[in-house]
């Protein structure tokens, strides 16, 4: 699909780093590095300003590298692009290691899906259908 972009950063647009990777890599769009302690959390621009088509979304998803290696997460891990967001993508980066992390502008720091999803319309009711799981959750069948 094509997907209509403003790129005011000085990175090249995010591309597929394998052929059939499902995540395109987001690169940091900052002035200046950014050191972020150990629990701190911070917004990281992007520069990339996007136009998904209507029923797409994009979601913002931490790479496995920077979280194995350098405790590197999402808080608001997968984020939501809505497809009528027109402002700036930004990544809500947290550092969840002892250790400081310093982010410098170019560096790939999450990865962004694009998915279709559905538009629900509700139908309000008095009961819904029986099944065998019925309100069973949070480990009820056990581990194991
Ligand atoms: O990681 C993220 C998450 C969101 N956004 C942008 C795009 C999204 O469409 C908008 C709103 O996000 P969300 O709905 O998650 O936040 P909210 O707290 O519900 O804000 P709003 O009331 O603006 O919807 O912010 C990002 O740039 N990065
Ligand atoms: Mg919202």
């Amino acid at each position: 699909m094509i997907v209509k972009v403003i790129n005011k950063s000085g990175n090249a647009l995010p591309a597929y780093e394998t052929l059939h990777a499902a995540g395109m890599d987001l690169r940091a769009e900052v002035e200046a590095p950014i050191t972020l302690k150990p629990l701190e959390r911070t917004l990281v621009p992007t520069g990339l300003f996007i136009e998904l088509p209507e029923g797409y979304e994009a979601q913002i998803r931490p790479r496995s590298g920077l979280a194995y290696k350098h405790g590197i997460s999402i808080v608001n891990s997968p984020g939501t692009i809505d497809a009528d967001y027109r402002g700036e993508i930004k990544v809500l980066l947290v550092n969840l290691s002892a250790e400081n992390f310093v982010i410098n502008t170019g560096e790939r720091i999450a990865q962004m899906i694009v998915a279709r999803h559905e538009r629900v319309e509700w139908l309000e009711a008095y009961e819904l259908n029986e099944t065998s799981r019925g309100t069973g959750g949070y480990g009820h069948t056990g581990i194991g």
